[in-house]
């Protein structure tokens, strides 16, 4: 809630996300949960696993994104059964709908489950009766991308993405795109070309996180290198000027995250988020959660976070909705439909 005279616009605004870790959305209560029900000891000597509150109070301490991602990997771990990813999934279907998130593009880790021993099926069945349940219950449209961890061995990668069950996922649309995430910095998106150019081949849908941790360099090696088709965070834009014109002029879509850039220290305040900046440029993008569960803000906590630094105007907002529902990776049909909703929001405000 927040305190803006827009809120009721803002909770009523018809939200797409497009940048949430599925696994980022293992809130501790599920995570305790299901370590007890497969008998999981997770790390004793880290008091942060002593309790719920232990662990949402060492949450509100990252120091940096391998910071989180130390904890996120060994939260994970408890996943593992098709019921596991999609009861997390599910959870963070419902949740979304209530904040008004109408179309929902949502990221996994393969590789994190799969070096678990977890089969490909196992997980993707999971999140797919999810997506399902959400659609039929919740009418939300949703779309799944595989991300690719880059903190380890491209050849890792490429026999993912080459697996006969991923390429069937990506044949029958299962999954539609492809991402790139984990560590920054020095892991330049460039190592991840063979991957890219095989998707685009396949006309598999491209993003890649750039410019979260990393410089606005690998913002433009994502675009040049891996052909991708927007990018995830994009923080670090703000930074190279002649690359942010760029990016206006050629309508990229930025999914950008900025609680969880707070959280990890990659700026300082919310009020130093490049907000105001990349709406003057004409820079697109979309606002997101990252990984809610970690970083303690869903997708309106989000929105009322930024309303209340920045103050922005219906006509600012109507933007950022528009750009987003435009950046989907769904129908134009779709696309329509939640125009239609934006429009009827907007006059009713
Ligand atoms: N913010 C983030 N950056 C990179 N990899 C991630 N995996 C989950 N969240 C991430
Ligand atoms: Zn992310």
């Amino acid at each position: 809630m927040c305190k803006s005279a827009l809120h009721p616009l803002i909770c009523a605004l018809p939200k797409v996300e497009q940048h949430i870790h599925l696994e980022g959305a293992l809130e501790p209560d599920l995570l305790f949960s299901l370590a007890a029900k497969h008998g999981i000891k997770l790390l004793a000597d880290d008091a942060a696993f002593t309790s719920e509150q232990a662990l949402r109070d060492r949450y509100l301490r990252f120091t940096s994104l391998d910071d989180f991602l130390g904890y996120y990997y060994i939260g994970m771990s408890v996943l593992r059964e098709s019921v596991d990813f999609c009861e997390l999934a599910w959870r963070y279907f419902q949740r979304a709908a209530k904040d008004g998130v109408r179309h929902a593009e949502v990221f996994f880790d393969p590789q994190a489950h799969l070096s678990r021993g977890i089969d490909y099926n196992t997980m993707l069945q999971g999140f797919v009766d999810a997506k399902k349940r959400a659609e039929d219950e919740l009418h939300m449209s949703v779309n799944i991308i595989a991300c690719f961890l880059r903190h380890l061995p491209v050849a890792d990668s490429l026999a993912v993405f080459d697996n006969a069950d991923v390429q069937a996922s990506f044949r029958d649309g299962r999954v539609v795109g492809i991402g790139l995430d984990s560590s920054e910095n020095d892991f330049p998106p460039v190592m991840f070309k063979e991957i890219y150019d095989k998707a685009r081949d396949l006309n598999v849908r491209r993003t890649a996180h750039a410019g979260e941790e990393g410089p606005a360099q690998n913002i433009a090696s994502a675009l040049d290198n891996l052909g991708c088709q927007r990018i995830d965070h994009g923080l670090r834009l703000a930074e190279d000027p002649v690359l942010m014109k760029r990016v206006a002029d050629e309508g990229f879509l930025l999914t950008l995250c900025p609680v969880s850039n707070i959280l990890l220290r990659c700026v300082p305040s919310m009020k130093e988020v490049p907000i105001r900046k990349f709406l003057d440029a004409g820079v697109k993008f979309s606002l997101n959660s990252d990984d809610p569960a970690y970083f303690g803000a869903y997708i309106l906590d989000t929105y009322c976070a930024v309303q209340e630094a920045h103050n922005l105007s219906v006509k600012d907002w109507e933007t950022i909705c528009t750009n987003g529902i435009q950046g989907s990776w769904c129908s134009d049909e779709r696309k329509n439909e939640l125009m239609g909703e934006l429009r009827t929001v907007i006059s009713q405000h």
